[in-house]
């Protein structure tokens, strides 16, 4: 009998993990197996694909958290009700600004929360922010693995093809703000609160003057930088997570 069986992610107590990678797309979860070693699928329900495998030795969960905080909050609670306690974002995003190119990492170091799961869980005042340690192992790992990245805030959201896009996103960028996702915000606050220690990276799949559908469409059919990107955001979470659990 499996002890603690999650309800959306379909996994139990047992695993003696304590690190996830999270894509939001089941499809990236394979291209992370490439990296572990022992990469066995441990479970698939709805948008939640699941693998376990090792990297350097160290046990890692990867599960997709599908399109949207909502979503993504589900796996955050119930990962951490099986006992992962550090979870890394490996997402894609629209660029806000000019200088970012394809396949360009995104860390964040805050989100704004235009979404509505994590103001579900509380006040816009308090802040979507990742854990500082954890940050700084990311923004190391990203430089010695001389992936070309970006610190700065993202914009979280909710919704792709309202009449208002256009308009939000050139806000947006006009305050500095770096590129757009859609789980980073909620990651953030969800592990604030419930103490899991989280960051987010993304890789650039749309351009600031792109199109949007177009550069997705590419990203998906690897006709692009951003295919690089992918692999270079993987790898940057995988080292940090063997630099932050060197320090115990
Ligand atoms: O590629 P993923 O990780 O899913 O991330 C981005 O892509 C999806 C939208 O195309 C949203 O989930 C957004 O946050
Ligand atoms: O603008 C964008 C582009 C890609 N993914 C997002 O979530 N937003």
């Amino acid at each position: 009998m499996t002890i603690n069986l999650q309800p959306h992610i379909r996994i139990g107590n047992g695993h003696e993990v304590q690190y996830a990678l999270l894509p939001g797309d089941p499809g990236r979860v394979d291209e992370v197996a490439k990296f572990l070693d022992q990469p066995e699928e441990i479970a698939y329900n709805r948008e939640y694909k699941t693998i376990k495998g090792f990297y350097k030795g160290i046990p890692v969960l990867v599960t997709s958290t599908g399109i949207g905080g909502v979503s993504a909050g589900i796996a955050i609670e119930e990962l951490k009700n099986i006992g992962i306690k550090v979870m890394i974002r490996i997402g894609s995003c629209g660029a806000l600004q000019p200088h970012l190119r394809l396949g360009d990492l995104v860390i964040a170091s805050g989100a704004v929360r235009n979404d509505g799961a994590s103001y579900s869980y509380i006040n816009k005042a308090y802040p979507a922010i990742p854990h500082p340690e954890l940050l700084f192992h990311v923004m190391n790992a990203a430089k010695k693995n001389r992936a070309t990245n970006h610190i700065g805030i993202v914009r979280c959201h909710d919704s792709f093809y309202t009449d208002k896009e256009q308009d939000i996103d050139n806000y947006w960028s006009e305050k500095g703000i770096l590129a757009s996702d859609m789980e980073t915000a909620a990651l953030f606050v969800i592990g604030g609160l419930r103490g899991i220690k989280t960051a987010s990276i993304l890789n650039v799949v749309v351009e600031k003057e792109g199109d949007l559908e177009g550069g997705i469409n590419d990203y998906i059919e690897e006709k692009n930088n951003s295919k690089r990107g992918e692999e270079f955001e993987i790898l940057t979470a995988l080292e940090a997570i063997v630099s932050y659990d060197s320090t115990f």
